[in-house]
């Protein structure tokens, strides 16, 4: 890993410095480095254009959601996913246009629902019967109509943390393909004249370093694309082969480059249309990870440090789960360095400790580092995705701030919560003392 510094030693994140960004605005700090974010945004969009194919790359929001990446989504032409009524009101906030929102979720709520079709978004990525019937009727109450995808899961078991597979056929969502529940949706969309389906989705899991799942999961929605147009005269307009394009965390990690996963999918696609005569699908895509995960570091100050002589060496963080709850969920890997002395030599392996009242809220360990002091900066790398968007209050602990760079400027898009946040929803339960919140 070789990291950007300065003079002075110090780590540069879009060529500003990172000590710096923690003198201004604290630590817990995210920076995203916003000109990554287009890199890899723009390296999926260019790929289907240079290729000529209709296309839509959803950024799904869960990953990071803020007004601000939104802002930067829809500079960059991006479509966008979102999975609750929490993502859909930010992206509305944001500006995005609505037509290139799509709905996802395996329950979603009236409330959702209603929102969805009362915005008119693009969208709703359909998950099961119950939802399906909702929707009908918010539909034919409100005389509207509403674009939908069938969530499919074709029966593919990727290679990942079995907390993020998701297209197995027994799994929380979507209907499976192999035992007919799949066609029974097909059946229950079409008693809805306002319902449109216009295709088929799957998202077989998250950080995928090899295309074959992917390429399994098209083979396997076409061959039921196929089955549908003879049994129902049904032809998809649009296939989305969702998400979970894999990115570098640590050394042990060897992702393909962007538009090698995109590259891989438009040449299966093509291959299926012709084999089975079918017209060319226009191809959408929600990668989350891939457009923000490695455009983030994560800016601690080191507290206490112990060592147990001859066993392990502890070096302890502001922040932790609470801000990162990856390695607590998955045992995900991450790599760091010190901040302020990037010209340092390796001196020693340490481990990386969060400061939870949690013995497994560990964020690295064994990570080589230089001799590391009390107030020392650690960066950790690769925390664009699911590090901020999955962060909590655990031990009533503040979340961090996060801020942009770019174009050598740096700008807050996220206030770190102060106490005040905290208590902001509690209520007095004593008659009497509601002055206290
Ligand atoms: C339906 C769906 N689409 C897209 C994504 C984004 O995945 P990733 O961030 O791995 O690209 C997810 C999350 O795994 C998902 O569940
Ligand atoms: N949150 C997960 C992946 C998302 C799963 C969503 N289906 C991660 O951090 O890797």
């Amino acid at each position: 890993m070789s990291l950007p510094y300065n003079e002075q030693g110090h780590l540069l994140i879009g060529g500003i410095d990172a000590v710096s960004l923690t003198e201004t605005y604290g630590t817990p700090l995210f920076v995203y480095d916003v000109e990554r974010i287009r890199k890899n945004a723009r390296a999926f969009v260019k790929t289907f254009e240079e290729r000529g194919m209709k296309a839509q790359v959803a950024y799904a929001s869960k990953a990071f959601s803020s007004v601000a990446i939104l802002q930067v989504a829809k500079q960059e032409n991006l479509s966008l996913d979102v999975v609750s009524q929490g993502e859909l009101y930010t992206a509305l906030k944001a500006g995005f246009p609505v037509e290139k929102i799509h709905l996802h979720g395996n329950n979603k709520s009236l409330e959702e629902l209603e929102m969805a079709v009362e915005q008119e978004i693009g969208c709703i990525v359909v998950d099961n019967f119950y939802e399906i019937d909702l929707l009908a009727a918010i539909l034919e109450e409100k005389g509207k109509e509403m674009d939908v995808l069938l969530r499919v899961t074709p029966g593919i078991e990727a290679h990942t943390h079995d907390y993020i597979l998701t297209g197995q056929e027994d799994s929380k969502f979507g209907f499976d393909l192999s035992s007919g529940q799949a066609d029974l949706a097909f059946q229950r969309i079409s008693n809805s004249e306002r319902i449109h389906l216009i295709g088929l989705h799957c998202h077989i899991g998250s950080q995928i370093f090899e295309t074959s799942g992917f390429l399994m999961a098209t083979k396997k929605l076409f061959a039921s694309m196929d089955e549908w147009r003879g049994k129902y005269g049904f032809t998809a307009e649009v296939l989305n082969l969702g998400g979970g394009f894999g990115i570098r965390y640590t050394k042990e990690d060897d992702p393909l480059e962007l538009d090698a996963y995109a590259h891989a999918l438009i040449n299966e696609v093509n291959e299926q249309a012709v084999e089975k005569n079918y017209p060319i699908p226009e191809i959408w895509i929600e990668p989350g990870r891939a457009i923000v995960g490695d455009a983030a570091v994560t800016l601690y100050s080191i507290g206490a440090i112990k060592e147990i002589p001859g066993v392990r060496k502890y070096i302890s963080v502001d922040g932790g789960m609470t801000d990162n709850l990856r390695p607590a969920l998955y045992h995900a890997k991450y790599e760091a360095a010190v901040a302020n002395r990037m010209d340092a030599p390796v001196h020693e392996k340490v481990s990386v400790a969060g400061k939870c009242c949690e013995s497994g809220d560990m964020l690295i360990w064994d990570v080589e580092l230089p001799e590391v002091s009390h107030q020392d900066i650690l960066a950790v790398m690769s925390t664009g995705a699911y590090g901020y968007s999955m962060s909590n209050n655990y031990n009533r602990f503040p979340r961090p701030a996060v801020v942009f760079v770019e174009n050598g400027e740096h700008q807050l898009v996220i206030e770190r919560e102060n106490y005040e946040d905290l208590l902001r929803l509690d209520c007095s339960y004593i008659k009497g003392e509601e002055s206290l919140t």
